[in-house]
């Protein structure tokens, strides 16, 4: 129950990554009772103790949070669905869609380039992504033959620069594609973020996890209501 860093931690460890999961999840978290005592954008630490002395948080990459789960280094994460179903989310349980982070999985191309046409003449597309599972899955159920191109970020500058024919990647309010004259073609998923537990502590220690999951689950429905998105 201590959090200084020379006493063991026997709380809970809820991981998740900077930025816009951090910001979105605050809220949820304040309405469970769990507010950090550190501002992750103002300092450089890493584990930052909560107003709870038996939760806190470690910030990690948004890809990162899935692993700290399964290996037991954190027992609750914030993930992205896209994160999820891109590397598997083996072992993990997903109590609650805390319906943030809100976008979609789209294929987009320049506008103007003939998708529909490309495809239709069986032409080999060049596609550009991080969802490299994700997009061979969509791909092979319609049947077009792809070369994938593995980026770790900026995809929209992939059909500019000939690099690629189309881009796999997130939209949400589609700024970034209109700025560079790119348009979505397909939905390929709905995504928002989940709270994730690991499986195996989930089914040992219950008792323990349970109110935590709760809270955050009742944070969610006060937030956005009961409906299910
Ligand atoms: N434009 C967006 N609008 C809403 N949600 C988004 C948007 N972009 C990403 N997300 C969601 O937020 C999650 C975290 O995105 P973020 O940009 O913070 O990390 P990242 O840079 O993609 O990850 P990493 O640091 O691991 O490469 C994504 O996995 C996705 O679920
Ligand atoms: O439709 P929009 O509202 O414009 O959002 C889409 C953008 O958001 C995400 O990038 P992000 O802002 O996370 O940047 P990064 O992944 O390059 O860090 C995604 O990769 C798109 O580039």
């Amino acid at each position: 129950m201590n959090q200084s860093s020379t006493t063991p931690f026997t709380g809970i460890t809820l991981a998740l990554s900077k930025g816009r999961i951090f910001g979105e999840t605050l809220p949820l978290l304040a309405r469970a009772g769990i507010v950090p005592l550190v501002d992750p954008d103002s300092s450089r630490q890493l584990i930052l103790p909560t107003s709870r002395p038996d939760v806190r948080l470690v910030i990690v990459r948004a890809s990162d949070v899935p692993t700290y789960v399964q290996r037991g280094a954190a027992d609750l994460g914030v993930a992205g669905l896209d994160v999820l179903l891109e590397q598997g989310g083996e072992g993990l349980y997903q109590p609650v869609d805390l319906r943030i982070a809100r976008c979609r999985l789209m294929v987009a191309v320049s506008q103007g380039f003939d998708y529909e046409g490309a495809i239709g003449r069986g032409a080999r597309l060049r596609v550009a992504t991080k969802y490299a599972k994700l997009a061979r899955e969509h791909f092979a159920a319609k049947g077009v033959h792809v070369d994938l191109i593995k980026l770790y970020g900026s995809m929209e500058l992939a059909p500019l620069t000939g690099l690629a024919d189309a881009i796999v990647d997130l939209v949400s309010s589609g700024n970034t594609l209109r700025a560079n004259a790119l348009e979505a073609v397909e939905n390929i998923a709905e995504i928002s973020s989940r709270l994730v537990v690991n499986g195996a502590a989930w089914k040992l220690y219950r008792e323990r996890l349970a109110p935590v999951v709760e809270a955050i689950a009742q944070g969610v429905k006060e937030t956005f209501g009961e409906e299910v998105p």
